[in-house]
């Protein structure tokens, strides 16, 4: 028999609505997806493997399922954020200015020199996971998760976003600080902030998605200005769905940077 365990804090939990609509949509979805990749009716870029490293079409389209969603999902939150708390954008402007100035873009290389807005990107993350159940895994050998008994071959559920928002771990969780994000050393702080998972099944794209979140976010705020589309707070309702997209699309302002002007209307 095959049991589906949610590991949460059952307060937090209470305060997530959108909680059981994504798990069985989670679920639906995944099979759908293995459905999918496991058709072997397709032809394949290339021939069956001989080395493991060689890229498939199957691979490539995980690989894509994957990476796009999160990562432009969490660009979203992060400047929808920001729209709502501009001293934090306008930190994260000075930052990008004081190390890389106006007279080029921001480039890859620079991201680690940029720790707040590192911070910014984790402590969005935090709020907004974009996997909130991670995906299901299942345990290969019976075990103990608090004080429950977890069968072998059980399906868990992990509930991160309960537990990265749970008041009872974090100081006013449904505040966005990411200077809290300072003192989290290696990302992950005893499993407190799991936004990639962990372990062995954890993200292969954690680097790669937090540089191009980066890159995309950092290079927004550092040639443009940007505004609410009113004068109230941007809405930050969660929307259903795999990856918790917001309910409604960001809405923005922005204008390029006097400063930034040169440069922009060069560029190819
Ligand atoms: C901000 C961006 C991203 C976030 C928040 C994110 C988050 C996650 C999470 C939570 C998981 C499940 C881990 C677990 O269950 O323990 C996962 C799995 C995965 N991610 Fe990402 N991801 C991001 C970007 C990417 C990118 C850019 C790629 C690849 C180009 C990628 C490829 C994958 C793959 C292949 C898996 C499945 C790993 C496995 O089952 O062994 N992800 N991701």
């Amino acid at each position: 028999m095959m049991f589906t365990i949610v590991i949460s804090n059952k307060e937090s939990h209470a305060h997530v609505p959108m909680i059981p609509e994504l798990k069985s949509l989670a679920l639906k979805n995944m099979s759908s997806w293995m459905d999918e990749l496991n058709d072997v009716s397709t032809p394949r870029k290339v021939p069956p493997l001989s080395l493991p490293i060689q890229q498939t079409k199957d691979d490539d389209r995980t690989l894509l399922l994957a990476g796009t969603d999160t990562s432009s999902g969490t660009m979203e939150w992060a400047m929808s954020l920001l729209l709502n708390h501009p001293e934090i954008l306008k930190k994260a402007q000075a930052e990008i200015d004081g190390s890389i100035g106006q007279e080029r873009l921001l480039e890859e290389s620079d991201l680690s020199k940029l720790p707040y807005l590192h911070c910014i990107i984790s402590e969005t993350l935090r709020m907004y996971p974009a996997g909130p159940l991670l995906v299901p895994h299942e345990s290969s050998e019976e075990c103990i998760v608090g004080s429950y008994t977890i069968p072998r071959g059980t399906m868990l559920l992990v509930n991160i976003w309960a537990i990265q928002n749970d008041p009872k771990i974090w100081v006013d969780p449904t505040e966005f600080r990411p200077a809290r994000m300072e003192r989290i050393e290696g990302g992950r702080d005893g499993f407190k902030l799991m936004p990639f998972g962990s372990g062995r099944r954890g993200c292969p794209g954690e680097s790669l998605g937090m540089r191009m979140v980066g890159l995309a976010l950092g290079s927004l705020i550092q040639c443009f200005e940007w505004e609410r589309v009113g004068e109230e707070m941007g809405d930050m309702e969660e929307g259903t769905g795999l990856t918790l997209p917001k309910a409604k699309p960001l809405l923005a302002k922005c204008t390029p940077r006097s400063t930034m002007l040169d440069l922009l209307s060069h560029l190819r």
